[in-house]
């Protein structure tokens, strides 16, 4: 059953998603609470990325519910979702920047679909999100080929902060980084939510992440969330898959047990 949270920012009620006859989401319900990052966890091919698509509005839903800062996304009239829309940012798999783009560009895309604004205003805009973010503001005219895999997350993430969001959707943000480029994203990430009192929806693989990063952790398994709580309650579950996720080699490594 749902854990009912009052400060829920994202509400997913009893959502199924189905490809064809497969059914990847199956009464899956879930709360994200104002203020916290939330680390979304489970097997390759759970269906991580489909809710993700489905909050946003990517993939259509067989049936459910989904409120986003308390607006019922299906009853929501198109000004009423583009002003929720406004309010989110999104950092999809593999950072995702246009290729054709510059970074320039790319981070200021979502500022010239939802605002009016003058040049001068997008270009600081932009130098601000790239300070944000750590990167130096002669990135600018960069094309994404140009960059390196760690600078890429960086500007997707600054194209996801360009229109000041509450909420932040962030899709193995760390993958392809190597370790100590994952550890200051991660820490990046924490900053900033702390900073400017972020709600982060991170789906993640990451172990690391999840210890460093995130004040709490869904698992879906069989299209459903199968746990919901901290990392000591994750450890602490006997389901098969957490125990060997959270417990096993890896995740001993993480916590330098022996
Ligand atoms: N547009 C689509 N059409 C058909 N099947 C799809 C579509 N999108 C996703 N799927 C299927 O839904 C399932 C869940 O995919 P999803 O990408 O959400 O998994 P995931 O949990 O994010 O996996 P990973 O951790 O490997 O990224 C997979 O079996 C995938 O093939």
């Amino acid at each position: 059953m749902p854990e009912q949270a009052d400060d829920a920012i994202i509400r997913v009620r009893d959502i199924t998603v189905q490809f064809g006859k497969t059914r990847v989401l199956d009464g899956l319900n879930l709360d994200v609470r104002r203020g916290e990052i939330l680390g979304f966890v489970g097997p390759s091919g759970a269906g991580k990325s489909v809710l993700t698509r489905t909050i946003i509005g990517l993939v259509p839903k067989v049936s459910g519910r989904i409120e986003v800062f308390g607006v019922d996304l299906d009853a929501a009239s198109s000004g009423q979702r583009r002003a929720v829309e406004r309010r989110w940012g999104i950092l999809f798999q593999q950072g995702a920047l246009f290729s054709s783009l510059t970074v320039r560009q790319n981070i200021q895309f979502p500022v010239r679909e939802y605002l009016r604004v003058s040049q001068r205003l997008l270009d600081e805009i932009m130098v601000a999100k790239l300070v944000m973010v750590g990167l130096k503001p002669e990135v600018a005219d960069r094309y994404p080929s140009e960059l390196s895999g760690g600078m890429i997350k960086r500007v997707a993430l600054a194209r996801a902060l360009a229109l000041d969001p509450e909420l932040v959707f962030l899709d193995e943000p760390t993958s392809g980084l190597d370790p100590i480029g994952a550890g200051d994203f991660d820490e990046l990430v924490r900053t900033l939510q702390r900073t400017l009192g972020l709600t982060v929806f991170m789906v993640t693989h990451d172990l690391d992440s999840l210890y460093t990063a995130c004040d709490r952790i869904a698992v879906l398994g069989n299209g459903k969330i199968i746990a919901a709580g901290s990392i000591a309650d994750m450890r602490a579950s006997q389901h098969p898959w957490l125990q060997q996720y959270f417990n096993g080699k890896r995740a001993r490594a993480v916590v330098a047990e022996p």
